[in-house]
């Protein structure tokens, strides 16, 4: 009945949105602009891997030994800050944003993350993570829309070309290693097939996931495509 009184408007239902792919397919770069834009959360799981790894090196665990890796796997405290202009990671109240960046921990962090008691631990800090996220997130890794977050609203795995995913990372390094893209092509490689061959919660794309090739797209065209998604989502609800 139209009594004069504004409609009460009800809050839209959080949506959660999981984004997969190998290395240097954009995952970040998309999911941040896709949560800014949005209004939402946004979380880096591949910064939870890295901050663990990084602790695992500074306090003398020996990461090619899977069995001190589970065993100090519940020590660190890692907290990831969501706001998707300026994500944070620390440990132990440390901020760990630079060092889990180096090329150490991104040699090291795959046999880190292929640690079952690691994922557990990480596994759960994540759906936690995603479950207060009052109007909702944007969660990027490998294992997002196929373990962590099975019932997600939108899932989304991005892939490229080798060629370009390495010409974009080295676009990012500086002097010698920006112009050896070979070897930042081998390095992903490495990086994916590690990712892919682990036993427990492997890189994989999810059977209900929307898959994108981001390699003739612009960056641009990539978030237009995810919020394009998420949108025809809520519509339908
Ligand atoms: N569609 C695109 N076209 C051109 N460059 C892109 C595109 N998407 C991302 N990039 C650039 O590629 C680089 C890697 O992107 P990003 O870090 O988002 O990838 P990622 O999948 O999160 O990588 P990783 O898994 O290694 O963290 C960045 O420099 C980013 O600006
Ligand atoms: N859901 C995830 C996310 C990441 N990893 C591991 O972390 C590494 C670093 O990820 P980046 O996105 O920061 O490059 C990645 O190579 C994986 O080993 C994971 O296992 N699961």
């Amino acid at each position: 009945m139209d009594n004069g009184a504004t409609p009460a408007r009800t809050a839209p239902a959080a949506v959660i949105v999981a984004i997969d792919g190998p290395s240097g397919t954009g995952k970040s770069s998309t999911s941040k602009a896709v949560a800014a834009q949005l209004g939402l959360s946004y979380l880096d799981t591949g910064a939870q891997y890295r901050a663990m790894t990084w602790w695992m090196i500074t306090n003398g665990v020996d990461v090619s030994d899977p069995a001190a890796v589970a065993t100090a796997a519940g020590k660190p405290m890692l907290v990831s800050g969501t706001d998707p202009a300026a994500p944070t990671i620390t440990v132990d109240g440390a901020d760990a944003s630079g060092p889990i960046r180096t090329q150490e921990v991104t040699s090291k962090v795959s046999a880190v993350s292929a640690v079952p008691e690691v994922r557990t631990v990480v596994t759960e800090l994540q759906r936690s993570i995603a479950s207060a996220a009052g109007k909702g997130i944007v969660v990027e890794g490998r294992d997002i829309g196929t373990t962590v977050l099975p019932d997600a609203d939108v899932k989304v795995f991005l892939t490229a070309s080798p060629e370009a995913r390495a010409a974009r990372r080295s676009g990012e390094l500086k002097g010698k290693e920006a112009t050896d893209v070979a070897a930042t092509k081998d390095a992903l490689a490495k990086r994916d097939a590690a990712d892919s061959g682990r036993k427990t919660s492997p890189l994989a794309k999810a059977g209900d996931a929307v898959e994108v090739d981001t390699t003739d797209l612009t960056l641009q065209q990539v978030i237009e495509c995810v919020v394009t998604l998420v949108e025809e989502k809520r519509a339908a609800r």
